[in-house]
Protein backbone atom coordinates (compact mmCIF):
# COMPACT_ATOMS: atom_id res chain seq x y z
CA UNK A 1 0.00 0.00 0.00
CA UNK A 2 1.08 3.39 -0.88
CA UNK A 3 0.53 7.14 -1.95
CA UNK A 4 -1.92 9.37 -0.08
CA UNK A 5 -3.68 12.04 -1.54
CA UNK A 6 -5.98 14.90 -0.63
CA UNK A 7 -7.85 17.63 -1.34
CA UNK A 8 -11.25 19.94 -0.69
CA UNK A 9 -13.97 20.69 -3.18
CA UNK A 10 -16.54 22.64 -2.48
CA UNK A 11 -17.18 23.12 -6.90
CA UNK A 12 -16.04 19.63 -7.13
CA UNK A 13 -13.33 18.67 -9.96
CA UNK A 14 -10.61 16.47 -9.41
CA UNK A 15 -9.04 16.60 -12.85
CA UNK A 16 -7.81 19.94 -13.73
CA UNK A 17 -7.58 21.82 -16.91
CA UNK A 18 -8.23 19.98 -20.45
CA UNK A 19 -4.77 20.04 -20.90
CA UNK A 20 -3.93 17.49 -18.63
CA UNK A 21 -6.76 15.23 -19.26
CA UNK A 22 -5.06 12.86 -21.98
CA UNK A 23 -2.29 12.76 -19.21
CA UNK A 24 -4.86 11.36 -16.70
CA UNK A 25 -6.61 9.36 -19.20
CA UNK A 26 -3.46 7.51 -19.84
CA UNK A 27 -3.04 7.01 -16.47
CA UNK A 28 -6.48 6.05 -15.94
CA UNK A 29 -5.91 2.74 -18.01
CA UNK A 30 -3.18 1.50 -15.94
CA UNK A 31 -4.85 2.25 -12.60
CA UNK A 32 -8.73 2.12 -11.57
CA UNK A 33 -10.41 4.41 -9.56
CA UNK A 34 -13.06 3.47 -7.09
CA UNK A 35 -14.93 6.45 -5.75
CA UNK A 36 -16.43 5.37 -2.40
CA UNK A 37 -18.70 7.60 -0.37
CA UNK A 38 -19.08 7.99 3.24
CA UNK A 39 -22.56 9.13 4.74
CA UNK A 40 -23.84 10.13 7.43
CA UNK A 41 -24.98 12.53 10.84
CA UNK A 42 -22.63 15.62 11.25
CA UNK A 43 -20.17 13.95 14.21
CA UNK A 44 -20.53 10.50 13.80
CA UNK A 45 -16.65 10.13 12.94
CA UNK A 46 -16.84 10.15 8.80
CA UNK A 47 -13.69 12.26 8.38
CA UNK A 48 -11.89 10.44 11.45
CA UNK A 49 -12.47 7.21 9.44
CA UNK A 50 -11.73 8.64 6.18
CA UNK A 51 -8.38 10.18 7.59
CA UNK A 52 -7.58 6.72 9.49
CA UNK A 53 -7.60 4.37 6.28
CA UNK A 54 -5.85 6.92 3.79
CA UNK A 55 -3.49 8.33 6.66
CA UNK A 56 -3.35 5.51 9.19
CA UNK A 57 -4.09 8.10 11.95
CA UNK A 58 -6.66 9.34 14.29
CA UNK A 59 -6.57 13.15 13.66
CA UNK A 60 -5.47 15.16 17.20
CA UNK A 61 -8.72 18.15 15.86
CA UNK A 62 -11.48 17.69 13.41
CA UNK A 63 -13.96 20.35 12.37
CA UNK A 64 -17.10 19.74 10.68
CA UNK A 65 -16.68 19.10 7.10
CA UNK A 66 -17.69 21.86 4.57
CA UNK A 67 -19.06 20.24 1.32
CA UNK A 68 -16.68 17.29 0.90
CA UNK A 69 -13.10 16.23 1.69
CA UNK A 70 -11.02 13.87 -1.06
CA UNK A 71 -8.73 11.44 0.37
CA UNK A 72 -7.66 8.51 -1.73
CA UNK A 73 -5.22 5.99 -1.10
CA UNK A 74 -3.73 3.31 -3.59
CA UNK A 75 -3.78 -0.39 -2.96
CA UNK A 76 -2.39 -3.26 -4.26
CA UNK A 77 -5.45 -6.05 -4.86
CA UNK A 78 -4.67 -9.41 -6.25
CA UNK A 79 -1.30 -7.63 -7.68
CA UNK A 80 -3.77 -4.75 -9.50
CA UNK A 81 -2.95 -1.36 -8.06
CA UNK A 82 -6.18 0.87 -7.23
CA UNK A 83 -7.07 4.00 -6.42
CA UNK A 84 -9.61 4.46 -3.14
CA UNK A 85 -11.04 7.82 -3.87
CA UNK A 86 -12.85 8.25 -0.63
CA UNK A 87 -15.21 11.20 -0.30
CA UNK A 88 -15.62 12.54 2.62
CA UNK A 89 -18.95 14.67 2.87
CA UNK A 90 -20.69 16.76 5.39
CA UNK A 91 -23.10 15.67 8.03
CA UNK A 92 -24.30 19.27 8.16
CA UNK A 93 -27.40 20.12 5.76
CA UNK A 94 -26.22 23.56 5.75
CA UNK A 95 -22.82 22.93 4.64
CA UNK A 96 -23.62 20.15 1.82
CA UNK A 97 -26.78 20.84 -0.25
CA UNK A 98 -25.19 22.43 -2.89
CA UNK A 99 -22.67 19.08 -2.97
CA UNK A 100 -25.26 16.54 -3.08
CA UNK A 101 -25.68 15.64 -6.72
CA UNK A 102 -21.90 15.42 -7.24
CA UNK A 103 -21.45 12.96 -4.42
CA UNK A 104 -23.59 10.54 -6.11
CA UNK A 105 -22.42 11.28 -9.45
CA UNK A 106 -20.67 7.87 -10.86
CA UNK A 107 -20.32 6.85 -7.26
CA UNK A 108 -18.86 3.43 -7.00
CA UNK A 109 -19.05 2.44 -2.69
CA UNK A 110 -21.29 3.67 -0.20
CA UNK A 111 -20.32 3.61 3.79
CA UNK A 112 -23.11 4.80 5.95
CA UNK A 113 -21.80 5.60 9.34
CA UNK A 114 -23.37 5.78 12.40
CA UNK A 115 -22.40 6.84 16.29
CA UNK A 116 -23.50 3.58 18.13
CA UNK A 117 -23.33 6.16 21.28
CA UNK A 118 -25.96 8.00 19.96
CA UNK A 119 -29.21 6.06 18.69
CA UNK A 120 -30.67 9.02 16.90
CA UNK A 121 -27.63 8.72 14.17
CA UNK A 122 -28.03 5.26 13.54
CA UNK A 123 -32.26 6.16 13.85
CA UNK A 124 -31.36 8.87 10.62
CA UNK A 125 -30.07 5.85 8.85
CA UNK A 126 -33.36 5.56 6.64
CA UNK A 127 -33.18 9.08 5.65
CA UNK A 128 -29.50 8.71 4.27
CA UNK A 129 -30.61 6.07 2.38
CA UNK A 130 -33.68 7.62 1.12
CA UNK A 131 -31.30 9.91 -0.10
CA UNK A 132 -28.65 7.68 -1.60
CA UNK A 133 -31.97 5.71 -3.82
CA UNK A 134 -33.53 9.07 -4.50
CA UNK A 135 -29.91 10.26 -6.04
CA UNK A 136 -30.37 6.95 -8.52
CA UNK A 137 -28.01 5.10 -6.58
CA UNK A 138 -28.00 1.58 -8.35
CA UNK A 139 -29.08 -1.46 -6.58
CA UNK A 140 -25.62 -3.10 -7.67
CA UNK A 141 -23.47 0.10 -5.98
CA UNK A 142 -22.67 -1.91 -3.02
CA UNK A 143 -23.02 -0.71 0.54
CA UNK A 144 -21.93 -1.18 4.51
CA UNK A 145 -22.98 0.37 7.33
CA UNK A 146 -20.43 1.31 10.05
CA UNK A 147 -20.84 1.53 13.71
CA UNK A 148 -17.97 3.95 14.76
CA UNK A 149 -16.97 5.06 18.29
CA UNK A 150 -16.88 1.05 19.54
CA UNK A 151 -14.19 2.67 21.93
CA UNK A 152 -16.93 4.45 24.04
CA UNK A 153 -18.01 1.06 25.83
CA UNK A 154 -19.59 2.79 28.64
CA UNK A 155 -21.62 4.69 26.22
CA UNK A 156 -22.99 2.47 23.80
CA UNK A 157 -26.76 2.71 22.67
CA UNK A 158 -27.22 1.06 19.59
CA UNK A 159 -26.86 -2.85 20.52
CA UNK A 160 -25.24 -4.66 17.59
CA UNK A 161 -28.16 -6.60 16.88
CA UNK A 162 -30.31 -4.34 16.14
CA UNK A 163 -27.59 -2.96 13.88
CA UNK A 164 -27.17 -6.39 12.55
CA UNK A 165 -30.83 -6.69 11.56
CA UNK A 166 -31.08 -3.09 10.22
CA UNK A 167 -27.67 -4.47 8.09
CA UNK A 168 -29.20 -7.52 6.79
CA UNK A 169 -32.70 -5.91 5.89
CA UNK A 170 -30.94 -3.34 3.67
CA UNK A 171 -28.27 -6.02 2.40
CA UNK A 172 -25.31 -4.26 3.72
CA UNK A 173 -22.15 -5.71 5.37
CA UNK A 174 -22.23 -4.11 8.77
CA UNK A 175 -18.92 -2.80 10.93
CA UNK A 176 -18.39 -1.67 14.23
CA UNK A 177 -15.42 -0.30 15.10
CA UNK A 178 -13.75 2.52 16.10
CA UNK A 179 -11.60 5.50 14.46
CA UNK A 180 -10.21 6.36 17.61
CA UNK A 181 -8.81 3.40 18.65
CA UNK A 182 -5.27 2.48 16.71
CA UNK A 183 -6.35 -1.63 17.54
CA UNK A 184 -8.98 -1.14 15.16
CA UNK A 185 -7.13 0.54 12.82
CA UNK A 186 -6.82 -2.82 10.60
CA UNK A 187 -10.85 -2.95 11.41
CA UNK A 188 -11.12 0.13 9.51
CA UNK A 189 -9.16 -0.43 6.48
CA UNK A 190 -10.97 -3.56 5.74
CA UNK A 191 -13.97 -1.77 5.35
CA UNK A 192 -12.33 0.10 2.57
CA UNK A 193 -10.55 -2.84 1.49
CA UNK A 194 -13.49 -4.98 1.33
CA UNK A 195 -15.26 -2.76 -0.78
CA UNK A 196 -12.60 -1.91 -3.06
CA UNK A 197 -12.22 -6.14 -3.32
CA UNK A 198 -15.80 -6.21 -4.34
CA UNK A 199 -15.83 -3.60 -7.21
CA UNK A 200 -12.54 -4.96 -8.48
CA UNK A 201 -14.84 -8.62 -8.69
CA UNK A 202 -17.79 -6.36 -10.07
CA UNK A 203 -17.60 -5.86 -14.28
CA UNK A 204 -16.88 -1.95 -14.61
CA UNK A 205 -14.85 0.59 -14.33
CA UNK A 206 -12.27 -0.80 -16.21
CA UNK A 207 -10.83 1.24 -18.96
CA UNK A 208 -8.88 -0.24 -22.03
CA UNK A 209 -8.61 0.27 -25.32
CA UNK A 210 -7.66 3.95 -25.21
CA UNK A 211 -8.47 5.33 -28.86
CA UNK A 212 -7.51 8.14 -30.43
CA UNK A 213 -9.53 9.36 -33.25
CA UNK A 214 -8.99 12.93 -34.90
CA UNK A 215 -7.13 13.57 -31.98
CA UNK A 216 -9.75 12.93 -29.09
CA UNK A 217 -9.41 10.36 -26.52
CA UNK A 218 -11.94 7.49 -26.47
CA UNK A 219 -12.52 5.15 -23.54
CA UNK A 220 -13.78 1.88 -23.85
CA UNK A 221 -15.23 -0.21 -21.22
CA UNK A 222 -14.71 -3.87 -20.92
CA UNK A 223 -15.77 -6.16 -18.36
CA UNK A 224 -13.31 -7.36 -15.70
CA UNK A 225 -12.90 -11.11 -14.96
CA UNK A 226 -14.21 -12.64 -12.03
CA UNK A 227 -11.88 -12.67 -8.89
CA UNK A 228 -12.71 -13.37 -5.51
CA UNK A 229 -13.25 -11.77 -2.80
CA UNK A 230 -11.39 -12.20 0.36
CA UNK A 231 -14.30 -10.91 2.53
N1 LIG B 1 -14.26 8.36 21.01
C1 LIG B 1 -14.26 8.50 19.69
N2 LIG B 1 -14.42 9.70 19.14
C2 LIG B 1 -14.43 9.79 17.79
C3 LIG B 1 -14.26 8.67 16.95
N3 LIG B 1 -14.33 9.08 15.66
C4 LIG B 1 -14.52 10.40 15.72
N4 LIG B 1 -14.56 10.84 16.98
C5 LIG B 1 -14.77 12.21 17.44
O1 LIG B 1 -16.05 12.64 17.00
C6 LIG B 1 -16.04 14.00 16.61
C7 LIG B 1 -16.56 14.14 15.19
O2 LIG B 1 -15.69 13.48 14.29
P1 LIG B 1 -15.68 13.83 12.73
O3 LIG B 1 -14.88 12.77 12.06
O4 LIG B 1 -15.26 15.22 12.52
O5 LIG B 1 -17.24 13.70 12.39
P2 LIG B 1 -17.95 13.84 10.95
O6 LIG B 1 -18.91 12.72 10.83
O7 LIG B 1 -16.92 13.95 9.90
O8 LIG B 1 -18.76 15.20 11.10
P3 LIG B 1 -19.23 16.22 9.90
O9 LIG B 1 -18.02 16.57 9.11
O10 LIG B 1 -19.82 17.39 10.60
O11 LIG B 1 -20.26 15.49 9.10
C8 LIG B 1 -14.59 14.47 16.78
O12 LIG B 1 -14.50 15.11 18.03
C9 LIG B 1 -13.77 13.20 16.80
O13 LIG B 1 -12.60 13.31 17.56
C10 LIG B 1 -14.11 7.39 17.57
O14 LIG B 1 -13.96 6.34 16.94
N5 LIG B 1 -14.11 7.36 18.94
MG1 LIG C 1 -16.40 15.45 8.60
Amino acid sequence: MANEAHGRGEGVGLGSSSLDLSTSLERSVQTRIFKIIVIGDSNVGKTCLAFRFTGGSFPAKTEATIGVDFREKAVEIEGERIKVQVWDTAGQERFRKSMVEHYYRNVHAVVFVYDVTKMASFENLKTWIQECNGHRVSASVPRVLVGNKCDLVDQIQVPSNMALKFADAHNMLLFETSAKDPKESQNVDSIFMCLACRLKAQKSLIYRNVEREDGRVRLNQEPNPKTSCPC
